[in-house]
């Protein structure tokens, strides 16, 4: 197989694209679950929301609140999350190959994502990637988080690159959002969270992708959407 022409820089959402978070959601929301003296969620119940944030998570965990979700909940949510990540879940399969194709090619790769940096920073040296990410960007590390592009284009600028020498990848609307106001190419990670009647392809990306190791492929087939 020839060489993967990538981008100067793929940025990459983190839960959903890179990261199968959604087992460590489920330890989280399981033992506040248990706390309260609440039985366990099943899996394919919480995975469609995870990469929608705490707040949407802990209003699926606890559907009594009827969408109500006090702070203080998402603080808790968020404190036991830290606990729990890395412990569960892992890397989507592909994704180190993805990686490692995208740094043969001298080539650089990123995050961008809404989880808090801090978060995201804390599952960087677990994944060996504290030296090959990058740049990371997190939810609160600018005054806007996806959909506004602001840190897709802040990312770019991190790296003394132009948008559109780079392109990004995510499981979500918000993404794909994000991506095209920031002028970057933008493809959509189908093997990541959605609701059953969410349809990836009126998102206005520029490709479908069906897994990670599709992207080996790049140069993929980018048309300019409509
Ligand atoms: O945790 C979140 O808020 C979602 O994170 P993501 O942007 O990496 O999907
Ligand atoms: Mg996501």
């Amino acid at each position: 197989m020839s060489a993967a022409a990538f981008p100067k820089v793929v940025l990459f959402d983190l839960d959903g694209t890179l990261l199968d978070s959604a087992p460590d959601m489920l330890a989280t929301v399981n033992r506040m679950r248990a706390a309260r003296g609440q039985g366990p969620m099943a899996l394919e119940a919480l995975r469609p929301h995870v990469s929608r944030g705490s707040r949407a998570m802990s209003s699926v965990a606890f559907p009594e609140l009827g969408g109500e979700v006090p702070a203080a909940l998402v603080r808790e949510f968020l404190d036991t999350y830290a606990q729990e990540l890395g412990r569960h879940g892992g890397l989507f399969d592909g994704v180190p190959a993805l990686l490692e194709a995208i740094e043969a090619a001298g080539s650089r790769w990123g995050i961008v994502t809404n989880k808090p940096e801090a978060l995201a920073r804390q599952v960087l040296p677990g994944l060996g990637w504290d030296a090959r990410c990058a740049v990371l960007v997190g939810g609160d590390t600018l005054p806007e988080r996806k959909p506004h592009p602001l840190p897709l284009l802040h990312a770019a600028q991190q790296l003394g690159v132009a948008a559109a020498e780079c392109a990004y990848v995510g499981d979500d609307a918000r993404d794909i959002e994000a991506a095209r106001a920031a002028g970057m190419p933008a493809l959509v990670a189908l093997w990541g969270y959605r609701l059953p009647d969410e349809e990836p392809a009126a998102w206005g990306g520029d490709v479908l992708v069906q897994a990670p190791r599709d992207l080996l492929r790049w140069p993929l087939p980018l048309q300019t959407a409509p």
